[in-house]
């Protein structure tokens, strides 16, 4: 293995490698790099070898094909502390331990059987409509609201509460972490250099960490307080009778498998029953707040924004949406089911938009592909903003054109048509989809049925910013501000 070449790239200075073209490891930089190197090529990062992979055979390749060796997560210096030393599933690596927490975040917090979730959803895309409501004939930046509305559910979801001081608080703390996870940081290159690092980033690293700690720990003795009174009160009820009188957050579901103050790491009870430390709750906790809030708050976004640009379709969606639903009524759940074309939608807008456009992976051991040398622990980022738009797979791929996912046989996004991942495929792919796509169907709908849009101050379609910026999502570099009419024959 270590006579095959490694695949195809631009080449590097001596020790350096490819780090003079740092600013193009974008979803944008590495699809016009692969222009020119192919479907995978290979840069040297000081120390690294990153693997950049832009078409669907090659993210089969390692999606499908390889997996096993292709599912781990590269983990920098911020990452590791970030994540108590990736005791959470987002960037735990494949293994026994990362099972385990998948399967805990999949039955017990993202489940179609974990009501209060699906709840929250509903509540607060109503609680949007009516805010749009108050602000009919003027401008509103929904873009603004969106983010709003999906930071509402997932705290909810988490902390079972809303209150807008602590949520205040919270959003700071992401924040900080966001930055921290993308700021470069030498010693990720090369790792001699951890020296320069400094004192500075260190202390950063510490204070996001301390702010969180204060932040969950005051959260966590609250539940188990309540926990404990609880049970107290309910000393003579059946067990049946506790677990439908009260309604559990995702910090109550985590609670049952927590161990006890004094364990340091996770570990299995006698009943082989996975106990979680607190680091493993707050850790887990960050990863739904982080893999539930951008993503979904961009896609609606993205979709309103792309609807502004093609009236024909918004049209057709209304359209729909008064032939289903009426207009005397709100969208109900048992709706959705028949939005056919507000599906296709959704799709257009993930296969142009995809919220993570880059995901990254590291392999486990060496390994070959299409007769290249891949080595251990190398950098994959597999570019699914590139692979949506690849020529090969898709006519006309930057159009935006619903209508194309109506054919027999369009491609779906449940991870076996490798020219459409938005949400990953296979090990790793996101175990949130069920829950966003219903965020993104309900508040796409409700916001389509109950207003006519405009854009404000009469500007052209064709004069819409359709920019984004490149962070751990691809957001619209500029929030989507519009002016609503109401449509409806009923009130909110
Ligand atoms: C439009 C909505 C969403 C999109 C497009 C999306 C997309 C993705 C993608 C592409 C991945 C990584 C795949 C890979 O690395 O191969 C991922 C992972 C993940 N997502 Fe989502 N996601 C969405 C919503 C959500 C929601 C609502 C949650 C939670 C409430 C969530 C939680 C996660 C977590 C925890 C992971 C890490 C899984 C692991 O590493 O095993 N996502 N998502």
């Amino acid at each position: 293995r270590r006579k095959l070449p490694y695949p195809p790239g631009p080449k590097g200075y001596p020790i350096i490698g490819n780090m003079g073209i740092m600013d193009q490891l974008t979803h944008r930089g590495l699809a016009r790099l692969a222009k020119q190197y192919g479907g995978l090529f290979h840069l040297q990062m000081g120390r690294l070898h990153v693997l950049a992979v832009s078409t669907p055979d090659m993210a089969q390749e390692v999606l499908q094909v390889q997996d096993s060796v292709f599912s781990n997560r590269p983990a920098n210096v911020a990452i590791t502390y970030l994540t108590y030393n990736q005791a959470d599933m987002a960037f735990a690596n494949y293994g026994p331990f990362w099972r385990q927490m998948r399967k805990i975040c999949v039955m017990k917090l993202f489940s179609r059987k974990r009501a209060e979730s699906w709840a929250s959803v509903r509540e607060e895309v109503d609680s949007m409509v009516r805010a749009v409501m108050e602000k009919t004939a003027s401008q509103v930046n929904i873009g603004e609201m969106l983010f709003a509305l999906t930071r509402n559910i997932t705290y909810r979801a988490a902390f079972g509460s809303l209150s807008h001081e602590g949520q205040d608080e919270f959003m700071k703390i992401l924040q900080e972490f966001s930055k921290l996870f993308g700021a470069f940081n030498i010693a990720d290159f090369f790792p001699w250099l951890d020296w320069i690092r400094g004192q500075g980033f260190n202390k950063r690293l510490m204070k996001a960490r301390q702010s969180l700690d204060g932040f969950i720990d005051t959260i966590i003795d609250e539940h188990v307080r309540k926990k404990k009174s609880d049970k107290d009160n309910n000393k003579d009820e059946s067990p049946v009778e506790i677990e439908t009188e009260t309604e559990k957050d995702m910090v109550d579901e985590l609670l049952a498998f927590y161990s006890h103050e004094d364990a340091k790491n996770a570990f299995y009870d006698s009943q082989s029953t996975i106990k979680l430390t607190r680091d493993n709750i707050k850790a887990i906790i960050m990863d739904v707040m982080f893999g539930g809030t951008e993503t979904v708050a961009s896609a609606i976004e993205w979709s309103l924004a792309e609807l502004m640009r093609s009236p024909e379709d918004l049209n057709k969606v209304q359209q729909e949406l008064k032939e289903v639903v009426g207009l005397n009524r709100l969208v109900h759940e048992s709706d959705l089911g028949k939005l056919t074309y507000l599906k296709c939608v959704l799709k257009e807008t993930l296969r142009l938009h995809p919220p993570i456009p880059l995901f990254l992976h590291e392999t486990a051991e060496d390994s070959v592909i299409a007769g290249y040398r891949i080595p251990a622990k190398s950098r994959i980022m597999i570019n699914a903003w590139a692979i949506g738009r690849d020529p090969n797979a898709w006519h006309d791929p930057d159009r935006f054109n619903p209508s194309r996912f109506l054919k027999d046989g369009a491609p779906d996004f449940k991870g076996s048509n490798f020219e459409f991942i938005p949400f990953g495929s296979g090990r790793r792919s996101c175990p949130g989809m069920q829950l966003g796509l219903y965020a993104m169907e309900m508040s796409v709908a409700h916001l389509l049925h109950c207003f006519k849009w405009e854009l404000p101050n009469g500007m052209e379609a064709s004069e819409l910013d359709m920019n984004d910026v490149f962070g751990l999502t691809a957001p619209r570099a500029d929030r989507l501000v519009v002016v609503p009419t109401y449509r409806l024959n009923c009130p909110v």
